[in-house]
C-alpha cells in the first residue's frame, strides 16, 4: 500500500534510495521488492518539489507507481514512453536525471512543465495540448518497424484526453497497421473537472463491475504463477469479458484489451506490463488510478489540486498588512458577464471544452445547468455544436482558451463563419500565458481569426471594457471573438450596466504630438504609460477587426510616427492589419509594430517575458525613442 501524506513537506525529505537512482538504468538494476520504497520516496519528493515551485499536482501523484513500473520494465529511452498532455510528467522527470532540477519547473530557464524533446532524450515527444500521444507513439512504432528495430512504443493517456477525437483516429489507424503499440489508459475518472460524457460513463461501468473484476482476479491469480499460461489467461479473459461486456469498445476497434488493474499496486503493474511487453499488435491496458493519490487533501479535492501555487513558508514574525480588495481575473469578468447575460437572455448557451474552472464558468454551470455544456476535451465539437445551436436561433457562447481554439480552426471557418452564424467566442488566455510556456501561448489568434470573413474581433484594454465588449460582441448577429489575457488587469471599476460599444470604433486615451500609439488589448496600460512619458497620442483601439479606419487615418495625418502595440506575434497580428490598411489607402507613414518576435517564447513569468520582448512600458518607450532618433538622423542627413 502506498503511503498517504497529509502535508506538503517544506524541507527536502530524506530519500536514500531515490538519491541513488540517477537514471532509469539504475532503477532497472533493483530487485522488484525495492520498488515500493522507490514509490514512497518518489511521491514524497514530488510533494516537496511541487510545493517549492508550484505546478501541476494531482496528475503526477496519480502516476507515481505507473512511472516507476514503466521505467523498470521498458528500456528507456530506447523504448519510447509518450505522455499525453504531459502535466503528469514530473515523476518521469525526477526518475530521468532531473531530480534536483525539478524544483525549477515552469520557471524561466528552469525545466519545462511538460515533456520537451530539447530537454531530455527521455522526453520522446513535446506536448502540452491533449490527446496526441497515441498518434505520436504509433508514428514511433511504425518508424521502428521501418528501421528494423524492435524498440517498443507506449502511449500513456488519461481518461480525459481519451475523450478527444484524435485519440480514436489514432487507435483506428493503429488497428489497421497492427503495429506493436501499447496504449495505457490512465483512468482516474477525472479531467480537470469531473470527466463527463458517455465514454467516461462507460469506463466507470467497467470499473464498477465488481463481479467481473473479482472473477477475473480470481482466475488470474492462479494462472499468472505459470508463465506459459499467459495465452490461456488471455483467452480466459476474453471469455470473461464477453460474459460481462460483450461490446468491449477497444476490442471492437481492434485492440487487445487488458484490465482494469489497480494503478497503485506497483507489483501488479510490473507483473501485467511484463507479460504484455511480449505481445504483438496493438494492446490497451486499462489502469485505474486516483488523481492526487497519496496526498489526502488532493484525493478529497482533485479539482482544486489539479495545479497548485508555490507554498510560501510562513514568515516568523507576522506583520499585519492592510488587505487590498482582490482584483478579479479576466476569467471572472467573463463568468460574471455570462451569468448576467444569461439572466437577460434565455437563449444564451454556455459551452466549454473541459475548462469550466479555468474559464470562470463554475457559477454559470450551477445557476444555469440546462444551458451549460462541458463537452469534454473536444474543441472541434464545441465549435460545431455552437454552430448547430445558432442554426436553431439560440445564442451560443464558446468559452475557449486561445491556444485550444487552434484545434477548432476548420470548424470556426467552415461551420460557423462561412455560414455567418451567430456564435460568440470568449477567447481566454490570449497573449503570453507565463508558466505553461510555448505550448499554451495564445499568440496566434489574431492571425488566424482576422483572415476569416464575417469574423469581428475585440481586444479589451481593461476589465470594464472586457465586460462591455463581450456584451457588444454578443449583440452582434454573427461570429465574434473577444480576446483577453490570463490573470488580472489594471483593476478598473466594473460597471454593472452593459452598453453596446460601437463596432470598429476606437477611443482616444490621450492627445499628444508626433507619435500616435495604437494600443490593442491588454498592453494598453503599458502603452499609455509610455505615451505619457513621450507626450504621444494614445488610442485604445478596442477592435482588431474591423479596424477604426477614420481614427487611424486621422492619426496618420497629424503624427510622424505610428506605433502599434499588441501581445501577439508580430506577423499577422493587429499591427499587420494596420499596415495593410495603410497600404490599401496608399499612405506612406513611418510605422513601428511592437509585438512578439518570430520565435516561440518559453515558460517564465508573463510580466518578465513581456518585458524581455520590449512590451512593458519602459520597453515600448525605449523602442519609440530609438525610432524617433532614427527619424531625426534621417532628417538631418537629407
Ligand atoms: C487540447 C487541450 N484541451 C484542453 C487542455 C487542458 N487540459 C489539460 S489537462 C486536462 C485534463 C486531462 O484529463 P486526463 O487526460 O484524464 O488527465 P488527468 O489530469 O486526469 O490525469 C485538460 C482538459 C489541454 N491540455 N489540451
Ligand atoms: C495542462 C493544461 O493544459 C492545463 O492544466 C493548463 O495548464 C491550465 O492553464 P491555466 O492555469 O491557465 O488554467
Ligand atoms: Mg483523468
Amino acid at each position: 500500500m502506498p503511503k498517504t501524506f497529509t502535508q506538503i513537506p517544506l524541507t527536502r525529505p530524506a530519500t536514500p534510495l531515490l538519491d541513488m537512482l540517477t537514471s532509469p538504468a539504475e532503477l532497472r538494476r533493483l530487485p522488484a521488492t525495492r520498488l515500493e520504497q522507490v514509490v514512497d520516496e518518489l511521491r514524497e519528493y514530488l510533494l516537496y518539489a511541487v510545493g517549492q515551485c508550484g505546478g501541476h499536482f494531482g496528475a503526477g501523484l496519480g502516476v507515481v507507481e505507473l512511472t516507476v513500473a514503466l521505467h523498470y520494465l521498458y528500456n528507456t529511452p530506447d523504448d519510447r514512453l509518450v505522455w499525453d498532455v504531459g502535466h503528469q510528467c514530473y515523476p518521469h522527470k525526477i526518475l530521468t536525471g532531473r531530480r534536483e532540477g525539478i524544483t525549477s519547473i515552469r520557471q524561466q530557464d528552469g525545466l519545462s512543465g511538460f515533456p520537451k524533446r530539447s530537454e531530455s532524450e527521455y522526453d520522446t515527444f513535446g506536448v502540452g495540448h491533449s490527446s496526441t500521444s497515441i498518434s505520436a507513439a504509433l508514428g514511433m512504432a511504425l518508424g521502428a518497424e521501418m528501421a528494423g528495430s524492435d524498440r517498443r512504443a507506449v502511449a500513456i493517456i488519461g481518461d480525459g484526453a481519451m475523450t478527444a477525437g484524435q485519440a480514436f483516429e489514432a487507435m483506428s489507424h493503429a488497428a489497421h497497421t497492427r503495429s506493436n503499440l501499447l496504449v495505457i489508459l490512465n483512468d482516474n475518472n477525472m479531467s480537470i473537472s469531473h470527466n463527463v460524457g458517455g465514454l467516461s460513463n462507460y469506463f466507470a461501468r467497467i470499473w464498477a463491475s465488481k463481479s467481473y473484476i473479482a472473477l477475473r482476479e480470481g482466475g488470474k491469480k492462479v494462472l499468472s504463477t505459470m508463465p506459459a499460461a499467459w495465452d490461456f489467461i488471455r483467452r480466459t479473459e476474453e471469455s470473461m469479458k464477453n460474459m460481462v461486456s460483450p461490446d468491449m469498445l477497444f476490442e471492437a476497434i481492434g485492440f487487445n484489451y487488458i484490465g482494469p488493474i489497480d494503478g497503485h499496486n506497483v507489483d501488479e503493474l510490473v507483473r501485467t506490463l511484463g507479460n504484455m511487453r511480449a505481445l504483438e499488435g496493438p494492446q490497451l491496458l486499462h489502469v485505474y488510478t486516483t488523481k492526487g493519490k497519496g496526498f489526502a487533501p488532493a484525493e478529497a479535492d482533485p479539482v482544486g489540486y489539479h495545479a497548485i501555487n508555490k507554498i510560501e513558508p510562513k514568515p516568523k514574525v507576522q506583520v499585519a498588512v492592510p488587505s487590498q480588495p482582490k482584483k478579479p481575473k479576466y476569467q471572472d469578468i467573463f463568468g460574471q458577464w455570462l451569468c448576467d447575460m444569461a439572466e437577460q437572455d434565455k437563449r444564451l448557451v454556455g459551452i466549454t471544452p473541459a475548462m469550466c474552472e479555468g474559464s470562470g464558468m463554475v457559477e454559470f454551470s450551477q445557476r444555469f445547468p440546462d444551458r451549460f455544456h462541458d463537452v469534454a476535451i473536444c474543441e472541434q465539437h464545441a465549435v460545431t455544436l455552437a454552430g448547430g445551436l445558432a442554426c436553431e436561433n439560440q445564442k451560443p457562447v464558446v468559452a475557449i482558451y486561445s491556444t485550444f481554439l487552434q484545434r477548432g480552426y476548420d470548424q470556426l471557418i467552415h461551420d460557423v463563419a462561412l455560414q455567418d452564424l451567430d456564435v460568440t467566442f470568449g477567447l481566454d488566455r490570449a497573449g503570453l500565458v507565463g508558466e505553461d510556456g510555448a505550448t499554451h501561448g495564445g499568440v496566434f489568434d489574431l492571425a488566424y481569426l482576422r483572415t476569416v470573413p464575417n469574423m469581428i474581433i475585440a481586444a479589451p484594454s481593461d476589465e470594464n471594457e472586457c465586460r462591455q465588449l463581450l456584451y457588444s460582441a454578443y449583440q452582434h448577429e454573427g461570429p465574434a471573438a473577444v480576446r483577453y489575457p490570463r490573470g488580472t488587469g489594471p483593476g478598473v471599476a466594473i460597471e454593472k450596466a452593459m452598453e453596446a460599444l460601437p463596432i470598429g470604433q476606437a477611443r482616444t486615451l490621450r492627445d499628444g504630438q508626433q507619435v500616435a500609439i495604437l494600443a490593442f488589448g491588454a498592453l494598453t496600460p503599458a502603452a499609455q504609460e509610455a505615451g505619457k512619458a513621450l507626450n504621444a497620442t494614445v488610442l485604445d483601439m478596442r477592435w482588431v477587426k474591423p479596424l477604426d479606419r477614420d481614427a487611424i487615418l486621422q492619426a496618420v495625418a497629424s503624427h510622424t510616427l505610428l506605433v502599434t502595440v499588441e501581445d501577439h506575434q508580430r506577423m499577422g497580428g493587429a499591427g499587420s492589419a494596420v499596415n495593410e490598411l495603410l497600404h490599401e489607402e496608399g499612405l506612406l507613414v513611418d510605422v513601428l509594430n511592437l509585438a512578439l518576435p518570430d520565435h516561440f517564447i518559453h515558460h517564465g513569468k508573463r510580466d518578465v517575458l513581456l518585458a524581455e520582448a520590449g512590451l512593458d512600458a519602459q520597453g515600448i518607450e525605449a523602442q519609440i525613442r530609438t525610432r524617433l532618433s532614427e527619424q531625426q538622423r534621417l532628417r538631418e542627413a537629407r
